[in-house]
């Protein structure tokens, strides 16, 4: 019954705009003609493949919530896909849908169940805004500036300030694992996304988007998938070292980067490494990928490393003594998601056993942790940490050359040996050379006043420390 059709999809609209923005709302609701409502089975007619496919992988959750509302739940949706001359050569296409009951390629319907829980449930904390796949949880206030981001947070600020207006067009952000890469190119976004609603900021990795246009080629559809592409105001796009070698993907991608950019639209890249160490890329893409600017993120130094725990604590309405706090920031050293991992079983520890978090609780917690870290205590592997730290050899640090550039590697040998084993000095000395007791203790001085009067140097002595320790 038609008027009984208009209400359903009415209260499935009302829905819909409740969960999304006006932009999305319009681009992939409105429209969606609604055909029939027969037997508990909403019928939608849409305009495309690849617009069927887009719903089916962006808003199912938002659909199947609507359609409970609406219908109940056991209301089913079909789609009626509106068929040009290519689809109709296409063998039925096969769907990636969990509860997908059955597909009905008859009349070009495609028929899933709506089920009325959400298989991708998730807690609050980590819902994914489904209109552009930004994560709300990374914003620029939780990203913890230092000098191993500097450059790439100020620029990345400049970019949400004023997407597509800078000169940092496209921003490429790289950098090893779990140093806070899709944290930032997110934090852009969800910036533009709150300071500019009306433009369509969407981030996708780079996998996603090889998989929907592998999926287009399969379905006659790369028209629509490079139209939908060329609508965005903000492109993100994560990880793109998974381009390499993918040369059908790398030239789309070409064409839309190409467009975009002339078109004055933002694009925003992240990578495992600098451009020029992305083997299987085109040449061409490279140079458009150092068009704007690229800038690294390093490892977070001591510093970084206690406030990116402090501010993780903080948030979490925990407070620790410093000398806590110290101990975590030396001993993990690797990368953020790491820090934040240790961080989350510390205050799971600490709630379990209704204990604070105090140094006792946090050694023990990191007990396995540690242990996986720390090399064994054995003279080679302290002068092995301290020959490849400075860059020196072997025989140099246990020789006797007086170059000021080995003489302090030497002593900073000495005085971690002293440190951490109970070696006599004379022993000690044995190891550079045959050297006596004094020398070795004229070295631990020397180092210990260095460490009280340069900053830098007792950073450089408590690492190296704290890889045995
Ligand atoms: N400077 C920072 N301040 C606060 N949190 C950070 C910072 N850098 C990284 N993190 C956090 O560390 C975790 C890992 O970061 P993220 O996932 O962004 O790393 P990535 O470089 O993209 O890693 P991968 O290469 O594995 O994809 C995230 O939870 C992120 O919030």
């Amino acid at each position: 019954m038609q008027s009984e059709l208009n209400k359903v999809w009415a209260n499935c609209l009302s829905v819909i705009k409740s969960d999304l923005n006006e932009s999305s709302y319009a681009t992939w609701f409105a429209p969606i003609v609604p055909l029939r409502f027969v037997n508990n089975t909403l019928t939608i007619q849409v305009p495309s493949q690849f617009f069927y496919e887009w719903l089916e992988d962006n808003y199912v959750n938002v659909l199947r919530k609507a359609i409970d509302v609406a219908i109940g739940r056991h209301g089913l949706l079909e789609y009626s896909i509106v068929v040009d001359k290519g689809d109709k050569k296409n063998p039925p296409i096969s769907f990636n849908i969990p509860n997908q009951v059955s597909s009905n390629n008859t009349f070009g319907n495609k028929k899933i169940e709506v089920p009325s829980k959400s298989p991708f449930q998730t807690t609050p904390t980590e819902t994914l805004e489904l209109e552009s796949y930004l994560n709300p949880k990374y914003t620029f206030d939780k990203f913890i500036e230092g000098d191993c981001n500097r450059l790439g947070r100020a620029a990345g600020l400049a970019v949400a300030n004023k997407p597509g207006l800078t000169s940092f067009n496209p921003l490429m952000i790289y950098g090893g694992v779990g140093l806070g890469k899709t944290h930032l190119i997110q934090a852009i976004g969800n910036q533009i996304k709150s300071d500019y609603p009306g433009k369509f900021v969407l981030y996708v990795s780079t996998e996603k988007f090889t998989n929907q246009f592998v999926n287009a080629i399969r379905n006659n559809s790369i028209e629509s998938f490079t139209n939908f592409y060329l609508q965005v105001d903000v492109l993100i796009i994560d990880d793109v070292q998974f381009l390499s070698g993918k040369e059908k993907t790398q030239e789309t991608f070409f064409n839309i980067f190409n467009h975009l950019h002339q078109s004055g639209k933002q694009i925003i890249l992240s990578s495992d490494r600098a451009p020029r160490e992305l083997n299987g890329m085109e040449d061409r893409l490279l140079s458009r990928f150092k068009w704007g600017l690229t800038a690294d993120l390093q490892q977070p130094d001591y510093e970084t490393r206690i406030a990116i725990i402090q501010k993780k604590l903080q948030d979490d309405g925990i407070q620790i003594d410093f000398e806590v706090l110290e101990y975590l920031a030396h001993t993990i050293q690797t990368n953020v998601r790491e820090l934040e991992g240790v961080i989350i079983s510390l205050m799971a520890q600490a709630s379990l056993t209704r204990k604070d978090i105090d140094l006792e609780l946090a050694k023990s917690t990191l007990k396995s942790i540690v242990n996986e870290q720390e090399k064994e205590l054995s003279v080679e592997n302290i002068l092995d940490v301290v020959t490849t730290y400075f860059e020196v050899d072997m025989d140099t640090l246990r020789g006797k050359c007086r170059k000021k550039e080995n003489v302090f590697p030497r002593q900073v040998a000495m005085y971690l040996l002293k440190e951490l084993t109970n070696l006599p000095l004379k022993s000690i000395g044995y190891h550079f050379g045959g050297r006596d007791h004094s020398t070795v203790i004229h070295a631990v001085q020397a180092v210990s006043e260095a460490m009280e009067t340069d900053k830098s140097i007792e950073k450089t002595v408590r690492k190296l420390y704290g890889r045995f320790h």
